[in-house]
Order: C-alpha cells, then structure tokens, then sequence
C-alpha cells in the first residue's frame, strides 16, 4: 500500500490550513476582549443549566475558602485551588461535549453518542472524586484540632 509521506508543515502551509478550517465557523472572535466575552456565556450558560456545576462550584468555594480560613500552607491552597479548577474545568468540557452530541444525534439513540457523554461525565467523576480527596485529606487534621480545641 502507497504510503503517502506530508510535506512538514510551512507556517504559509499551516496559516492555509487554519483559514481554511476557521471558515467553517460562523462566527470568529475578532478580539481578545470579545474571546472571553463568549468565554464568559458558556460558564453562565452552564452555571444556569448544569445542576451539577452549581453544586460543584459551591464545594469548590467552601474548600478554598475554609483552607484559607484554617492557615493552610500556601502550597495545599494552591493543590486544593488546581483539583478544584480542574472538576470545573471538566465540567464545562462535558457540557460542551454533550451539547456537540445533542447538535449531531438530536433525539435519537447511537451508541458512540452513548459512549462520549458516559466517558465525558466519567472524566468528571474522577476528578470530583480525586478533589474530595485531596480537599479531606488537607482539610480534616486542622478541622479536628480546631473542633478538639474549642
Ligand atoms: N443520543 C444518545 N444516545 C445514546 N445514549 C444517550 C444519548 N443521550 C443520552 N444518552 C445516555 O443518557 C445519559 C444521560 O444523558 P444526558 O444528556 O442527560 O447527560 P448527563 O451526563 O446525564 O448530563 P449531566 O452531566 O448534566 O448530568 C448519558 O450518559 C448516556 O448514557
């Protein structure tokens, strides 16, 4: 079988590329100004829609706020503030994936589509999962002493 070898990619070459891919969009952000404005809409759009976002952006708030409270070394603040970025992060990403899954399928059932919203919700799962964790483990001693304490 021919196996066809490309050329490396020319900043022209992938300047093409990209002009060509972005065409397909309907809409570019013209600005940086205006980048995060729509980067703003998705985190409103799924904090108005997502029960779980709500819920999670609520734990995150409460455990960075009560490291904070409790004296916790700079570096568990900034543990804490990263597993908790990251299950919001992923949280936005399944919303993402499953609003493409909806815009591909619509109202019907395929396998794949079944598989990527699973896998997606999964990913978030194990990061709310490694978050509380690392939230217990950093949190509980100061909170047990404080509690022995009073
Ligand atoms: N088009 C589809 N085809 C096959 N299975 C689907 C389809 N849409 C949804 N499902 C199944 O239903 C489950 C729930 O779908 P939904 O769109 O509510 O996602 P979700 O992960 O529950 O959303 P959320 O993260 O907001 O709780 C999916 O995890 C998947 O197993």
């Amino acid at each position: 079988m021919p196996q066809h070898v490309s050329s490396p990619a020319t900043p022209k070459h992938l300047e093409t590329v990209i002009k060509k891919e972005r065409e397909y969009s309907w809409q570019v952000a013209s600005s940086l100004f205006l980048s995060f404005k729509y980067a703003w809409a998705g985190i409103i759009y799924a904090f108005q829609t997502q029960r779980n976002f709500r819920i999670h952006i609520g734990v995150c708030t409460l455990a960075i706020g009560l490291s904070i409270f409790l004296h916790l070394k700079p570096v568990e603040i900034a543990v804490i503030g990263i597993t908790s970025g990251l299950v919001l992060a992923l949280e936005l990403l399944n919303t993402a994936i499953e609003s493409v899954v909806d815009l591909t399928v619509k109202q019907t059932y395929h396998e794949l589509a079944k598989i990527a919203k699973d896998c997606a919700a999964g990913a978030v799962l194990i990061s709310s999962l490694v978050a509380v964790l690392v939230a217990a483990t950093l949190l509980l001693p100061p909170i047990i002493t404080l509690i022995l304490s009073e």
